[in-house]
């Protein structure tokens, strides 16, 4: 499990850790960090020129001790202070002290020093953001912008500290300006804004540091380097240093790994059935769209449930294709007994698809709804249902449940997932390129899923998906697991599937990414 915490944790981890360390040895340990991922990067660190922008925060220090041991390696460093006043002093020092220079920022609010600095920075290897990190408030002020700017006109490679300067670490927004890097080096925990677009598109590659945070972080979590987390999520904080500031008592945001979802997929023993593995059950496609049901079945035939039976006005398409599928012609509540149903993908908005989302959502059993049922469904009916559910949509269509414009929903992708969770008590998968699975109750940690690829981005994938999860929640999955790991497999797929690879295509390649997975 890959896990990101919030600010105020990451906060109060580090007080904790510090309390039991010299001081300034955990600057250290993430300089010494990023000054390795600045070599590894350089290739060759002697002679090497590196710029460093400097903001007045301990990010700033992070690239001025780092910028030491580089210029003690041989490269000329050079120091753009956005505040010289209050840079970090003992990072400044150092950098002085191995030979490093300083330069004043142009926007920097001192008189008659500024320097242009737009030169350095093109004739730069490798430019280290150290202008702001978790301290960050809003978009980027001016002068920083200013830097960014001119990092962004020279393309230069950068690596950022912690962040890149100008995102929102705890929930991956952006506004405004903010620093594109090649890699990000971050230290102790991932922050969420590592995980989720947009914010997670300006970090490029990005590394973790182990600075011995773990064991202060709710839970005990080691991220990826894999020292400690029980991917349990309950997270019983270890965190409290006494403080009072109350830290959440679990990650904000967690990441499945292949072990993960190894773990929760279904497998079958000697004592399985076909009804005991799970029956799902899809009500998609219309007249119009016939292709939808085929998609749908497709993704449940590859879920590992024992049964798929799809029911209405597809069938004989369905059966022509899938000859494995239990069909009927007639409404759902003739289709026989499921453990899951999955009610959506091109169903049209007839009257009888209409009947046939409010008979699915009437059922005690757990339920998909994707597409257009997500038009079609009633939200009391939703939030009055016993057994779970599980929303699946895109942008847009969250936007419409929402009542709010498509780009809200896509610059807040977190905020907009918790959103529609908490108001159709429900669990909500988000699709796009990060896809975010959110559970009603909101002290659950949000799943991040990044193993999909921009090619799923087309006709039909969303509806692979919907047949996939489905059969999952027949297999017994909980709402949560079903979604994200269904998520997992499916992006996974998205990646096996033959460029440029059309939805058949990832519904043929979900074999191959459960075989990846389980083996
Ligand atoms: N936590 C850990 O375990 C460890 C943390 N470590 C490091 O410490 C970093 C956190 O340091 P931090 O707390 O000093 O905050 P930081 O990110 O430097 O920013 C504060 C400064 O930025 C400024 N500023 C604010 N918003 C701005 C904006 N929009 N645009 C421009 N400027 C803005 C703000 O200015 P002010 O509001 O004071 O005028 C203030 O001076 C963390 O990210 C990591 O790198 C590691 O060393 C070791 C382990
Ligand atoms: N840029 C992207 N990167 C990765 N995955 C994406 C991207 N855009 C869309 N996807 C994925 O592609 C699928 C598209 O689903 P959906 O929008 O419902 O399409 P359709 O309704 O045509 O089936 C979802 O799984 C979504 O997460
Ligand atoms: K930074």
């Amino acid at each position: 499990m890959r896990t990101g915490y919030g600010v105020e944790t990451v906060r109060a981890a580090e007080r904790a850790l510090m309390a039991r360390l010299p001081e300034g040895a955990l600057m250290q340990r993430a300089a010494a960090g990023l000054a390795a991922a600045c070599n590894g990067l350089l290739g060759r660190t002697y002679g090497a020129r590196v710029v460093l922008l400097v903001g007045s925060g301990d990010n700033g220090g992070d690239a001025l001790y780092a910028g030491a041991r580089l210029a003690r390696r041989g490269a000329g460093v050079t120091a753009v202070l956005l505040a010289p006043e209050r840079a970090h002093e003992g990072g400044l020092t150092a950098l002085r002290a191995a030979g490093g220079r300083t330069v004043v920022a142009p926007g920097a609010v001192v008189e008659g020093v500024a320097e242009p600095v737009g030169g350095i920075i093109a004739r730069a290897d490798l430019v280290v953001d150290g202008i702001v990190g978790i301290g960050g408030k809003g978009g980027l002020r001016p002068a920083a912008v200013e830097l960014a700017d001119l990092v962004r006109e020279a393309g230069v490679p950068v690596v950022a500290v912690d962040l890149p300067s100008g995102v929102e670490a705890e929930t991956g927004e952006v506004a405004g300006v903010a620093v594109r890097a090649d890699a990000t080096v971050t230290f102790g925990t991932y922050k969420p804004g590592l995980l989720i677009d947009p914010a997670r598109e300006y970090a490029g590659a990005v590394r973790l540091i182990d600075i011995g945070l773990g064991p202060h972080l709710p839970g005990g979590a080691l991220d990826a380097a894999g020292t400690g987390s029980d991917g349990s999520g309950t997270g019983r904080g270890r965190s409290d240093d006494g403080s009072g500031k109350g830290p959440s008592p679990s990650p904000a945001v967690e990441a499945l790994q292949h072990g993960d979802v190894a773990r929760l997929l279904p497998r079958p023993d000697a004592e399985s059935d076909k009804y005991r593995r799970g029956v799902v059950g899809v009500v998609a496609g219309s007249a119009r769209y016939p292709g939808a049901a085929v998609l749908a079945v497709a993704g449940a035939l590859r879920s590992g449930a024992g049964a798929v039976r799809y029911a209405g006005p597809g069938a004989d398409t369905v059966i022509a294709r899938y000859p494995e599928t239990l069909v009927s012609a007639g409404p759902p509540r003739k289709a026989g007994r499921v453990q899951a149903w999955v009610v959506g993908p091109g169903l049209g908005d007839e009257q009888d698809a209409r009947q046939a989302v409010a008979e699915v959502l009437d059922s005690d059993v757990p339920l998909l709804v994707d597409a257009d049922g997500l038009r079609l469904m009633d939200l009391d009916a939703v939030r009055a249902r016993t057994a779970p559910t599980v929303l699946t949509p895109h942008a847009g269509e969250a936007s419409a449940l929402l009542g709010v414009p498509r780009e809200q929903v896509e610059g807040a992708r977190l905020a907009s997932v918790r959103d529609l969770a908490a108001r159709t008590a429900s669990t909500v998968l988000l699709k796009g390129s990060t896809t975010l699975v959110a559970d009603p109750d909101s002290s659950v940690p949000v799943r991040v899923n990044a193993t999909g690829t921009g090619w799923l981005a087309t006709a039909g994938t969303g509806d692979v998906l919907s047949g996939l999860i489905g059969g999952l929640l027949a297999a017994g999955l909980p709402a949560r697991d079903a979604a994200s790991a269904g998520a997992y497999v499916h992006g996974l797929a998205g990646r096996l599937a033959p460029d440029p690879p059309s939805a058949t295509n990832v519904a043929g390649a979900l074999r191959h990414a459960w075989h990846d997975i389980t083996t």
